[in-house]
């Protein structure tokens, strides 16, 4: 990992190397440590996510590998299995990591957690409210892009899912600005005029709606997940209600694409229908 002084009364830097040289953080070396989750990358057909465990073998279409001979190698560097054929040993995305923990709920899939980033505003520092908890995926993202400053508070009525939840939470590292609330949404009193945003991934939004508004800030977005249209029309019919303004409805179409030279096309299986995604602005 890179750390870099920004200096700001310096004339602009043509030289990254020579910068970094001069400034007192060095780069670190970087060596796979034990629990460290891994990316190893043979082709993009053939590549794994696994968790760094000493005495773990992971048998793959193309050979062996042993963990044991993967830990303290650096990242970047390759190791070939016991049939010969060479794997790159990198760093998975936030995405590979998150999609390994366990889905006790229906989880929000990178399409729309990205989008609903967007759509709700969420920067560093900003205070979210979340229902329901859920597999605590769209926590983590919420969480991240909030950061240590901002705060995510999440309602789940299930204790059951939240022990779940809370192990995924402290895996991804973002347990500290997450609170996490054993209720009901719908009916706990919330502090008024307190998030920025707020989300909610839950069978019956429309009753909640009416108990969030006063608790977000004006111009506050809330952002409402729901899978059908019979469900959509409900929580737009409780915004209105309500009061909330500036209602829109969008449905992310993400299709991945091989990247195959003389086969670049679609890809035959994709991600297909998933959620609405309704924002709407406390006026
Ligand atoms: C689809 S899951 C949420 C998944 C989550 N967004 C994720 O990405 O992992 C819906 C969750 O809402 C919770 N829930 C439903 N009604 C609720 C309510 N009134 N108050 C709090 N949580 C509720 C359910 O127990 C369930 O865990």
């Amino acid at each position: 990992m890179i750390h870099m002084i920004i200096l700001h009364d310096e004339p602009y830097i043509d030289d990254v190397v020579n910068f970094l040289n001069k400034s007192l953080i060095k780069p670190v070396d970087d060596v796979v440590k034990e629990n460290d989750y891994v990316l190893l990358w043979h082709s993009n057909e053939i590549k794994l996510v696994v968790k760094a465990r000493r005495n773990l073998v992971v048998s793959t279409v193309r050979g062996v590998l042993r963990m044991s001979e993967i830990i303290g190698k650096e990242y970047g560097s390759k190791i070939v299995t016991n049939l010969g054929y060479v794997f790159y040993i990198t760093k998975p995305d936030i995405m590979d990591i998150l999609l390994k923990m366990p889905r006790v709920t229906q989880p929000i899939y990178p399409k729309d957690s990205s989008t609903l980033l967007i759509m709700l505003n969420i920067r560093p520092g900003s205070r979210v409210l979340e229902a329901g908890l859920g597999s605590g995926y769209a926590t983590v993202i919420l969480a991240m892009h909030a950061g240590p400053f901002g705060q995510v508070i999440t309602v789940e009525k299930s204790s059951k899912y939240i022990r779940v939840a809370k192990e995924t939470l402290r895996a991804m590292g973002v347990y500290d600005n997450v609170d996490v609330i054993n209720g009901d949404v719908s009916r706990i009193k919330l502090p008024s005029e307190y998030f920025n945003s707020a989300l909610l991934d839950m069978g019956d939004p429309w009753n909640a709606i009416p108990n969030i508004i006063n608790s977000l800030k004006h111009g506050g977005n809330i952002a409402v997940y729901v899978p059908t249209i019979s469900q959509v029309e409900r929580v737009i019919s409780s915004l209105m209600a309500s009061g909330f303004i500036d209602i829109k409805m969008i449905e992310v179409n993400w299709r991945e694409w091989k990247t195959t030279i003389n086969e670049v096309r679609p890809k035959t299986w994709n991600l297909s229908h998933t959620g609405f995604i309704i924002v709407a602005k406390r006026p």
